[in-house]
């Protein structure tokens, strides 16, 4: 049985990553990349669907866990009757093949340890043929091979398809266990020095953590820090690109179907990334996405999508795993994602949106890149006034979402600034022309007449947090009306015991006719809740800005990290993580805080 989701810590070399729970059980790993097969999913099922545990034998839960520094080196320490012991867990940045490695201390005393490694290749589907070499254990099936290193003088046993070793720590021991992947055709890999790639991978961390040049409240000094090495480890190195969450499957509610599979690059999530890394001083980063982008984005404007794999990859055939349980029996589990289908044209603006703060923060906007962004918008003159899934990628009907519409607005006008400012030439009137009407379009129809708040589309009724961004874009300033009305409406009417919904869903597991067509409903949507934060600072409300951030920030683990949702009545987080878009938000209104609070 898996644990609750804010039980969850992450290691990772930025290119994968893996999710160690309290109880010392690695319990999500894909291999190779964020977006392979795992090769263990106990987090949808239980252990039968692959896990890798070290802990004590008896007294293993109530663990002490922190990361050391400013890394992503994980410790766990437990105190049992006999002594205290610590596990340190962490993934080095990869030089050839992907390592996860564990380091078993003696603190005081000794402590009797039990490990049991369970490999479940395809997510579960294969267990893989096992056999053992001088010092290794090796696990095969068709292109994977894992190679497993149990420190010296350890003794294995095969034990119900899993590989099992009990052991004795006492203080001063260091015990390393490593976890190699290989493609099966290939040789065995190097086996790394478990105490030299420590050494080296907490340098590359506290290195890149010092890089970072943001100013913000000593008191939110921890938070940002732990949500910036969180963004960074969603990179995928080789290429540049962003994923929104390290997992797929974390339901949006428990026991329901609104799971998703999060290991992909949206343009949306991974531009709000940029911002806050840009923000933060992280140029590389940004450079290395903006190349990313280019890449995936390259071809006709028409096939703009919405999300991409990490390398750029444009199929993400949606599929359900039948054969997993679900996290806590939320099913159906599944792998790819078929919103990369819609049509979500609030991403045209959060691109051109992006380039334009890479060009204030320096970075050059070079004239292939210039051309890309001319035939993007040539497109987006044609379609703006089509009705799409906007940005909560509805499975209902197609409307005429306002926060679609507000990113369009959105794209004309970075554009038309861009050009004022760097001189690159471009049909400037027509943009102007275009982002005119835009904001005539929405603001006579995208406002409840009766009540002058924003709505979620065309012609509705309904509020979505969403149309806080009238204010944070620029599309109105905060003294408007329409803003602060809208404000303070998202403030009383989505409000989830102190939190924020991103729209109103229906009661009731059965209906499917709400605007998103999902039966069910969820919790608060973490990133909206920030999003009030930061039009309540707009609006000059710096004190309740201040506590609506306090309270979100408060729901991080004990390690600083946040899903997708929360839920207020359990008291859990809910949905995937640890969640770009929740971490990136938190970020950016830290920022917008320290700002304000220093007036
Ligand atoms: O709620 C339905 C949709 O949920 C997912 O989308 C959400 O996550 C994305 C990644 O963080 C984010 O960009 C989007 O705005 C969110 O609505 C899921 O990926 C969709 O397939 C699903 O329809």
């Amino acid at each position: 049985m898996p644990g609750r989701i804010e039980d969850y810590a992450l290691i990772g070399d930025l290119q994968t990553a893996a999710l160690v729970g309290r109880d010392g059980s690695i319990d999500w790993l894909c291999l190779p990349r964020f977006d392979s097969p795992s090769c263990f999913a106990a987090l949808l099922g239980g252990d039968e669907h692959g896990h890798w545990r070290i802990a004590p034998t008896s007294d293993g839960h109530a663990p002490r866990r922190s990361y050391v520094g400013d890394s992503l080196v994980l410790q766990t320490e437990w105190t049992t009757a006999t002594g205290t012991v610590r596990v340190i867990d962490f993934m080095p940045q990869r030089d050839k093949t992907p390592d996860v490695i564990r380091i078993v201390e003696g603190v005081s005393g000794e402590v009797h340890m039990t490990g049991e490694v369970r490999l479940r290749f395809d997510y579960a589907r294969i267990i893989p043929w096992m056999r053992r070499t001088n010092h290794h254990r090796v696990a095969v099936a068709g292109p994977d091979a894992v190679w497993l290193h149990c420190g010296d003088g350890v003794r294995t046993v095969g034990k119900d398809f899993a590989t099992v070793s009990t052991f004795t720590v006492r203080a001063g021991d260091r015990v390393p266990f490593v976890l190699s992947y290989a493609p099966s055709h290939q040789r065995q890999p190097r086996r790394p020095d478990a105490e030299a790639e420590l050494k080296s991978t907490l340098a590359d961390w506290e290195a890149w953590s010092d890089r970072c040049s943001a100013k913000m409240a000593d008191r939110d000094h921890a938070a940002v820090k732990r949500s910036l090495i969180t963004l960074k480890a969603l990179t995928y190195e080789p290429t540049g690109g962003i994923v929104a969450a390290a997992t797929a499957g974390l339901p949006e509610q428990i026991g329901g179907a609104r799971n998703w599979d999060y290991r992909f690059c949206w343009l949306r999530d991974s531009t709000m990334t940029l911002s806050a890394l840009l923000n933060a001083g992280y140029r590389r980063e940004a450079e290395a996405w903006h190349n990313w982008l280019l890449r995936a984005i390259a071809g006709d404007p028409a096939d703009l999508q919405t999300m991409y794999g990490v390398g750029g990859e444009r199929r993400l055939p949606e599929t359900v795993a039948d054969w997993l349980p679900g996290y806590e029996g939320s099913h159906p589990v599944r792998f790819g994602n078929a919103a990369v289908d819609q049509l979500q044209l609030d991403v045209y603006g959060e691109v051109v949106d992006t380039l334009y703060l890479a060009h204030q923060r320096g970075i050059t906007i070079e004239r292939h890149v210039w051309g890309l962004l001319r035939k993007l918008l040539e497109y987006l003159e044609e379609h703006w006034s089509d009705p799409d899934e906007g940005l909560w990628e509805v499975r209902g009907p197609r409307r005429q979402f306002v926060h679609s519409k507000i990113m369009c607005w959105v794209a004309f006008d970075r554009a038309v600034k861009l050009a004022d400012e760097t001189g690159l030439p471009g049909p400037t009137e027509r943009w102007r022309e275009l982002r005119d009407l835009i904001h005539d379009d929405v603001s006579a129809r995208g406002v409840d007449p009766k009540r002058g708040v924003f709505t979620q589309y065309y012609g509705g009724k309904e509020l979505d947090a969403a149309t806080l961004f009238v204010v944070k874009t620029g599309f109105l300033p905060p003294y408007d009306t329409r803003v602060v009305a809208t404000v303070e409406a998202i403030q009383r009417e989505l409000d989830h015991d102190g939190f924020v919904r991103r729209y109103s869903t229906p009661e009731g597991a059965d209906q499917t006719d709400a605007v998103d067509g999902l039966a069910g409903t969820e919790g608060a949507f973490l990133a909206c809740s920030y999003w009030l934060a930061d039009a309540l600072l707009a609006i000059g409300r710096v004190d309740q800005a201040r506590a609506l951030f306090d309270r979100v920030s408060g729901l991080a683990n004990d390690l600083g990290l946040i899903s997708e949702e929360w839920d207020p009545l359990t008291r859990r987080q809910l949905g995937n993580t640890p969640q770009a878009f929740t971490h990136v938000a938190l970020v950016n209104t830290a920022f917008a805080l320290a700002a304000a609070e220093e007036e």
